[in-house]
């Protein structure tokens, strides 16, 4: 079944909906919790590195937690696939550096990025929204196996800039910074609750349900769903 959407923008999920989470957990998880020894002890004076500590502490309520015992959270955080943002924006620098140096090349299913040049080509915006930080998703975006996709992309939302993804609020916030009216724009995830706050929020939402996903059995509650994004069509402001 093909869903159909006239809309001027897509928000796009980036784990579970353009990109597999086997991906994210086995190579980029493995690879952040490596480096976070180093960058706790070694780099603790950066601003963003201090405000990340910072938030960690707070989180935990521990105030003098020690690099160790931040580094035990980071990772305890990472074993149940939190979406704690100071985890995110530490693991947003380290990736980041990753992907610059050519360790880390990104994933994407193999019908989105035909479907993601298509929509843009017919006018439509892309913009990204993931609990993965602005810095994390750009340099996803730039470095994917079929090069740099962030010419496609009009801005990145992350729940530093916009808010919790399962919150009404954090959708408004992005559909008043894009300039887009609410119900034309369509976000695309994987998890009910996400799905939920955007439509609370007045956009149109579809789950993408891929086997093999953690979100897949559970399914994506009365939302419309589409198992690839080859099933969604969707068409910019003159249709
Ligand atoms: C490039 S973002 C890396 C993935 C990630 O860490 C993450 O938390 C993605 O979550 P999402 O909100 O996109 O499901
Ligand atoms: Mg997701």
């Amino acid at each position: 079944m093909t869903l159909r959407y006239a809309v001027d923008a897509v928000v796009l999920d980036i784990e579970g909906t353009t990109s597999a989470t086997g991906f994210v957990v086995d190579v980029l998880y493995p690879y952040s919790r490596d480096r976070f020894a180093d960058l706790l002890s070694q780099r603790a004076d950066e601003p963003e590195v201090a405000r990340a500590i910072a938030q960690v502490r707070e989180l935990t309520g521990e105030p003098d937690a020690d690099a160790a015992a931040i580094e035990k959270t980071l990772n305890a955080w990472l074993d149940e696939d939190r979406k704690a943002t100071p985890l995110k924006t530490l693991q947003g620098i380290v990736w980041a550096e990753g992907f610059a140096r050519g360790d880390l090349v990104s994933h994407f299913y193999a019908d989105v990025v035909p479907q993601l040049r298509a929509w843009h080509a017919a006018g439509v915006r892309l913009y990204v929204y993931s609990s993965g930080s602005v810095a994390a998703q750009r340099a996803w975006f730039t470095n994917s196996p079929e090069g740099d996709l962030t010419s496609l992309v009009s801005g990145f939302y992350d729940t530093e800039n916009a808010g919790p993804k399962q919150e009404a609020a954090s959708y408004r916030r992005i559909a008043s910074a894009t300039g887009v009216e609410p119900s034309r724009l369509l976000f695309l995830s994987d998890r009910p609750g996400e799905l939920d706050a955007a439509r609370e929020a007045g956009w149109h939402a579809v789950g993408v349900r891929r086997p093999g996903e953690p979100y897949f059995a559970q399914g994506v509650g009365d939302h419309a769903q589409a198992g690839s994004f080859d099933e969604i069509t969707v068409s910019g402001s003159t249709a």
